[in-house]
């Protein structure tokens, strides 16, 4: 159940906040005291905090946020408000804050809001020092436009047993794709991955599809093959396009006709195994350079999945990051609360071409370095080099935020919305407001009009 912490200084609010929570299966804790509630913080797991401004009108918000923020670093930050102005919630957004809401309130659309929010890996959920090793996801389930482009096209050929080719840059998490849509009727049953990159070029077949003892020198028993082995359930054959001609002709025919031979035998074995293939490259490229058979790769491309490359869902990093952090947590038993923003300017801007695992292995070196901040002196040397090279054309934070005062309310929360997909955009081409305007579906004239709007290039300084 994920745990809300509300911060207001009304009673009245706060038991209907805290009805309207059991619908949600929220577990609310009310607290009055913004001291006392930054205690709550340290000691306890909140997924996120909601605060109600007028309860701390001595101090300023985004001091509030960066109190929170230190306390917790991983705690999703809400507010509730009378009234807002687009430069508050900018500078509120910059600083840390989930989202801003603005009177009058509908308790459901903000929990549902929250619901969403927190149903994906909850940061506040990282385990810190070794906790809760058997409860730590394998995945992070992304969030960006990207990341649900993909989900939803995992969803849709999950469950059936159509063959789906994989396609994706190297470390985007093609395998982990594989993985997740071994869910439903796949869920349970075996998962055989095999890399076609690295099989010897003799034993690829005798590999796929097993031998019989005697069949070549070596050969000093039956072994079963991958196929066999995966029998009933998936295969994953990760970079196919490495397959040698032969084999890729023993691989289509185990497809048409759903039997196998082992190596040195002329035994058929029927086989029912759902094909799952990977590779870095377009295998259409593959077949028009002749390296790979026409006829298979038809056979192969029921389904079509695209991996997409880090620097393309820049939204997620980080999430990514704070997973990472939380797996590394574990393994090497710390407390790592996080990337400096230094550091994390630079990964902002940086192009990742090893891609989630380059990120991941750079988290997990960054976490055995430091003692409670990865910094840059955490980098390795060459990589530290490479990030000297980074052009930053992405600040992190925003520098002073002189916006006209538009009054807010509960009407405006669609714009509130809109300011908050547009600027998620930008962040996700890198602020190329060409890519923007197509990623959102609109013309650049009206995003022009719309950045004018929320005056949001007024505080970054992009090129
Ligand atoms: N959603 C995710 N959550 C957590 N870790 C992930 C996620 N996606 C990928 N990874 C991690 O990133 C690394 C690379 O993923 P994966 O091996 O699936 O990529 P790949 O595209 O198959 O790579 P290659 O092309 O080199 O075979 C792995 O360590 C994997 O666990």
């Amino acid at each position: 159940m994920k745990r809300i912490l509300l911060l207001s200084d009304d009673i009245i609010l706060n038991r209907v906040f805290i009805s309207a929570a059991k619908s949600f299966e929220f577990q609310v804790q009310a607290g009055t005291d913004f001291n006392e509630s930054l205690e709550y913080i340290k000691k306890d797991f909140f997924d996120c905090i909601i605060v109600s401004i007028p309860l701390i009108t001595e101090k300023c918000p985004k001091k509030i946020i960066t109190d929170i923020l230190n306390t917790s670093p991983y705690i999703r930050v809400y507010f509730l408000t009378d009234q807002m102005d687009y430069s508050q919630v900018i500078t509120l957004t910059k600083a840390g804050a989930e989202y801003c809401y603005t009177k009058p309130f509908s308790f459901e659309e903000i929990l549902e809001h929250i619901q969403n929010a927190t149903k994906n890996i909850s940061v506040l959920q990282l385990p810190i020092q070794g906790n809760k090793t058997d409860d730590y996801p394998k995945y992070l389930n992304a969030t960006s436009r990207h990341a649900k482009e993909l989900y939803k096209q995992i969803d849709t050929v999950a469950d059936t047993n159509f063959k789906v080719i994989i396609h994706g840059e190297t470390g985007t998490g093609k395998e982990s794709v594989a993985r997740r849509l071994c869910s439903g009727i796949y869920k349970n049953k075996p998962f055989i991955s095999v890399d076609c990159g690295c099989l010897n070029k003799e034993l690829a077949a005798s590999e796929l599809f097993g031998h019989v003892k005697g069949s070549f020198s070596g050969a000093y028993a039956d072994k079963k093959g991958a196929f066999e082995e995966a029998n009933g359930g998936t295969i994953f054959l990760d970079e196919i396009a490495n397959l040698d001609y032969p084999v890729q002709i023993l691989l289509l025919r185990a497809i048409e006709e759903k039997k196998i031979k082992k190596v040195g035998s002329v035994q058929e074995i029927d086989i029912d195994v759902r094909i799952i293939v990977a590779s870095n490259e377009k295998l259409s490229d593959a077949v028009a350079e002749g390296r790979f058979r026409e006829d298979l790769y038809y056979r192969l491309n029921e389904f079509e999945i695209t991996t997409p490359p880090l620097r393309e869902r820049m939204d997620d990093l980080q999430d990514f990051i704070d997973f990472f952090i939380g797996e590394a947590n574990i393994d090497l038993n710390k407390s790592i609360n996080g990337v400096d923003k230094d550091l994390l300017e630079l990964f902002y801007n940086y192009d990742w071409p090893g891609n989630i695992r380059e990120l991941k292995n750079i988290i997990r070196r960054g976490c055995l370095m430091a003692t409670k901040m990865i910094d840059l002196s955490c980098m390795a040397d060459d990589f530290s080099k490479k990030l000297s090279e980074v052009k930053i054309c992405h600040p992190v934070m925003e520098k002073n935020v002189e916006i006209e005062r538009v009054h807010l309310d509960w009407k405006h929360k669609s714009m509130l919305s809109e300011y908050h997909e547009i600027l998620n955009v930008l962040k996700s081409v890198r602020y190329n407001k060409t890519k923007a305007a197509e990623v959102l579906n609109i013309n650049r004239k009206t995003l022009y009009n719309k950045l004018k709007m929320f005056s949001i290039f007024d505080h970054l300084t992009i090129a």
